[in-house]
């Protein structure tokens, strides 16, 4: 039974697991976790990937391993492979103003034409979370430590290449061996998902030059080798993994709750929204991958559980126990501005108190609610632009909950498949990894619970979170 290893090195931490190839059984597992902050050096990935692998008990007897990573962080390298500064993450808004008017920039003036543009050239419309608008702040900002950037990659790609021997010390030829795919190059805003290469006109007006970039490997070609001789997958965007993870197939829209709220569906055509609200990324297979991404999701649980002081296990306890709608409680959880609706200088608010509804119950049931619903607009986002909804797949750390998915069974209108708990970014690596032995992707058993709400309409609370997220559009 050759065991193949996979690896999520996401927001909050790194996650390694190593599975039988054949039968998908998980075999060791291990994690470690990241440090906050929007701003991270990469060698903490590195360490806590290191940390990772070892608590999974090391990668020697594994023949195959693939990283999923947190999407779009700039990871910038000087000649001798050396780390410029630290990552500006998916979740940094700095770039705001940077987004702004790489759009303008391209409609002449005119926002919606730009839009336009950057939907039909690139898949997605430039917000703060993609690596180009970074690229523009570090150009605008940090002239010297753009002038010495040499290469720019992305966390999982970097990741790959320190697995495969190179870095620093491996000296200025080592960045050539930079590989990546296309599911994470599509988050770039550098690259077009319609024609698959490149855009160097993009990097020359943003960076003032063009690094080099990684290598972009096909779905289940080889990426290097570690130095005991296991190979390395391509890799994926984690959003990617997971749709690996889960076995998505059309009629499927994964929606993860982490540190992100991701809304996303496999599809055969590219997404080209002018609108901004979905992104049209590439999956880990050769499809499409249209996308709607929040800020806001599982931290609004962490803030409002150590708010109230309770644990996550019994703000979910709490939520069950007021009513639906929470009384008339509504949160719009844009904590850390927003990035669907692009409104990355919101901040989050509470409607609707009176003096018998502000309770502990009603305010925890009103922070799942709001991130929920939010995630609810990211669905309709991607039904506007003909995706199928069949099911939800609920997945990601607060999928654990199931005051969650209760919420979302209610906010959503359609069957939540919760699959049983599970690192399924890591998932879909390993299954990434073992398709690169055997040059076919398995079929692993996703076993779950399906959560219905039984013949009832979508929940009122929704309109109600609509009627105030609008007012925090105006502002
Ligand atoms: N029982 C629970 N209820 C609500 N949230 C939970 C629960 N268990 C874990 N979480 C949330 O999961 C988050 C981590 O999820 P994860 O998907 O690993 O994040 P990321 O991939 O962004 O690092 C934590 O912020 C935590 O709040
Ligand atoms: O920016 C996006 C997707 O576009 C995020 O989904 C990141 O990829 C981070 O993921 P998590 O660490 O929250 O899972």
């Amino acid at each position: 039974m050759p065991l193949v290893a996979g690896i999520d090195s996401s927001t909050q931490s790194c996650k390694v697991v190593i599975r039988d190839s054949v039968t998908g059984a998980l075999v060791r597992q291990g994690r470690a976790s990241h440090p906050d902050g929007t701003e991270i050096h990469p060698d903490h990935w590195w360490t806590a990937l290191q940390e990772a692998i070892a608590a999974a008990g090391g990668l020697d007897d594994v023949d195959a391993v693939s990283v999923g990573g947190q999407q779009h962080g700039m990871v910038c390298l000087d000649e001798t492979g050396e780390v410029v500064r630290p990552a500006l993450l998916w979740n940094d808004t700095r770039s705001a103003q940077d987004a702004e008017e790489l759009i303008l920039d391209a409609g002449r003036g005119d926002a919606g034409a730009g839009a336009a543009y950057w939907a039909s050239s690139t898949g997605t419309v430039p917000v703060a979370s993609l690596t180009a608008t970074k690229l523009r702040w570090l150009a605008r900002n940090e002239a010297e430590n753009a002038r010495r950037t040499a290469a720019v990659c992305l966390p999982h790609d970097w990741l790959s290449w320190r697995l495969a021997g190179h870095g620093p010390a491996t000296g200025p030829a080592s960045l050539q061996f930079l590989r990546t795919d296309r599911s994470d190059a599509s988050g770039t805003g550098y690259y077009s998902v319609a024609t698959g290469e490149y855009l160097p006109e993009v990097l020359e007006s943003t960076l003032g030059h063009v690094p080099v970039l990684p290598v972009i490997v096909g779905p289940l070609e080889t990426a290097g080798k570690t130095s005991t001789g296991t190979l390395i997958g391509p890799g994926a965007g984690d959003n990617a993994a997971a749709g690996l993870g889960v076995s998505a197939a059309v009629g499927d829209v994964v929606i993860s709750i982490g540190t992100s709220g991701t809304v996303f569906a496999v599809s055969d055509t590219p997404a080209q929204d002018p609108s901004g609200l979905v992104a049209g990324f590439a999956d880990a297979t050769g499809n499409y991958l249209p996308l709607a991404c929040t800020l806001n999701a599982t931290r609004i649980f962490d803030a409002t559980a150590a708010l109230l002081g309770a644990s996550l296990n019994e703000l979910g306890t709490l939520a069950l126990s007021a009513p639906e709608g929470a009384e008339g409680l509504t949160m719009v959880p844009y904590f850390e501005g927003e990035r669907t609706p692009n409104l990355p200088d919101a901040t989050g608010s509470l409607h609707g108190m009176t003096l018998s509804n502000y309770t502990p119950a009603n305010l925890a049931r009103a922070a799942i609610e709001g991130v929920i619903c939010s995630l609810a607009d990211g669905l309709a986002a991607l039904q506007a632009q003909g995706v199928a909804a069949r099911r939800i797949i609920l997945v990601g750390g607060g999928a654990q909950s199931e005051a969650v998915q209760q919420v979302a069974a209610s906010a959503f209108g359609l069957p939540v498949f919760v699959p049983n708990p599970g690192e399924y970014v890591a998932d879909g690596a390993a299954r990434q990894a073992a398709g690169v032995l055997t040059g076919q992707l398995p079929d692993w058993p996703v076993d779950g619970v399906t959560v219905n709400r039984e013949g009832k309409d979508v929940a009122p609370f929704l309109d109600t979170y609509r009627h105030y997220a609008a007012k925090a559009a105006i502002g």
